[in-house]
């Protein structure tokens, strides 16, 4: 199948059986920007929030892809005004939790990093804390109910446009024995910068905790730069634009380079990158240049929900644009694990019990 330009969220996809059930792990997927369209309805009744665009999940889904696929960041991001307003209390943190787990490990993910604002879930009077308590019970909940087929941890995300960056990064330290792995910043790239963030990134790195941070997406690599560089990250949520340091032949400015000779993970999203003009197409998407460079590549979600999309997905479109099969997804798969803010020891844990077998056994069934 080829898809032309522009037709990125809305090609119907298909992802073949062995996709399916290949082992996958995906370190970049929003919780807000994930839930079933169907819990969304129900929550937005039950809290009496009356913006939802309609009622019917299928059309709420819909909706979302399409309210999303605008070619501008800032106009993906409003998108997330419906998602937040349902998710404001406990039971419907620890419910859309719990739901994410199991979404994931339904499609296949045996390892799953999922990030949100913790700021964002305060409207109805919970505190910090308690938002990200009730996020890690729904998460041990979701990973109870599928049996342990998944591992799941939270990254608190600060956001770019606010001040309370230091707080989350504060929060983070505060719950990283709880579930909780890392930090990241994220938002409209544009003006601003994650170096406004600096005390937080500081305090994150007294305390040895992990960092990454979205950049490259809508501003160009001197955004990876500043988020390498100044701020410490240990990878970069989406990054694509470090492709601004790479010449048409192939050869690599001192940014790209480092960024690849030091493995720094590209937690790459290529159907939120089609929807925000990050990329045009799934053809021309960059990261099979970036592959055959030598980058450690990482294929991941972004949104579900609002990307219209799953990890399955994700991988039936790469491997329609550039014909890759299970060894490439055995690739990034172990990429992304080895790229896991985990002990090395689980990540070595799941890279030989769990996907290394998972993908010997992809390559000896009939694949269709
Ligand atoms: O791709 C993205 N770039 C920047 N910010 C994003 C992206 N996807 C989601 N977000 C924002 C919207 C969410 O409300 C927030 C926390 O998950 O992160
Ligand atoms: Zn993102």
């Amino acid at each position: 199948m080829h898809l032309s330009d522009n037709s990125a969220a809305t090609a119907p996809v298909t992802p073949a059986e062995w996709i399916r059930r290949a082992p996958k792990a995906v370190l970049h997927d929003h919780l807000d920007g994930g839930l079933r369209p169907a819990t969304i309805v129900e929550l937005a009744r039950a809290c009496g929030y009356a913006g939802l665009p309609t009622e019917d999940p299928a059309e709420l889904a819909v909706w979302f892809r399409d309210a999303a696929d605008s070619g501008s960041l800032e106009r993906y991001l409003e998108t997330f005004a419906h998602t937040c307003a349902v998710m404001q209390t406990r039971e419907a943190l620890h419910r859309i939790a719990a739901e994410c787990a199991e979404d994931l490990a339904d499609d296949g993910v045996v390892y799953a990093e999922v990030r949100y604002a913790p700021e964002q879930h305060l409207e109805a009077g919970l505190t910090l804390d308690e938002v990200v308590d009730a996020v890690n019970e729904g998460l041990r909940e979701g990973e109870r109910r599928t049996g342990g087929k998944i591992t799941v941890r939270a990254l608190l995300t600060g956001m770019r446009h606010t001040r309370r960056s230091l707080e989350i990064a504060e929060l983070t330290v505060a719950h990283r024995d709880r579930g909780v792995a890392g930090f990241d910043i994220a938002g409209g790239e544009i003006g601003n910068p994650p170096a406004e963030h600096l005390p937080a990134f500081q305090h994150l790195k007294r305390h040895n905790c992990h960092i990454t941070i979205h950049a490259g997406e809508a501003v160009g690599a001197e955004s990876v730069h500043e988020a390498v560089q100044v701020c410490g990250a240990e990878r970069i949520g989406h990054g694509v634009r470090i492709t601004d340091d790479i010449a048409a032949d192939g050869t690599l400015g001192h940014l790209a380079a480092y960024v690849r000779d030091n493995r720094i993970a590209l937690e790459v999203c290529p159907t939120s990158n089609l929807q925000t003009g990050a990329a045009v197409s799934y053809e021309k998407h960059p990261i099979d240049e970036l592959r055959r460079l030598g980058f450690t590549v990482t294929l991941n979600t972004d949104n579900r929900l609002v990307s219209g999309t799953t990890m399955s997905e994700e991988f039936q479109h790469m491997a329609d644009a550039f014909g890759y099969g299970p060894e490439v997804f055995e690739e990034f798969t172990v990429a992304a694990v080895e790229a896991a803010f985990l002990p090395l020891p689980e990540r070595r844990r799941i890279i030989d019990e769990i996907v290394r077998p998972g993908y010997a056994q992809v390559g000896s069934t009939p694949r269709s």
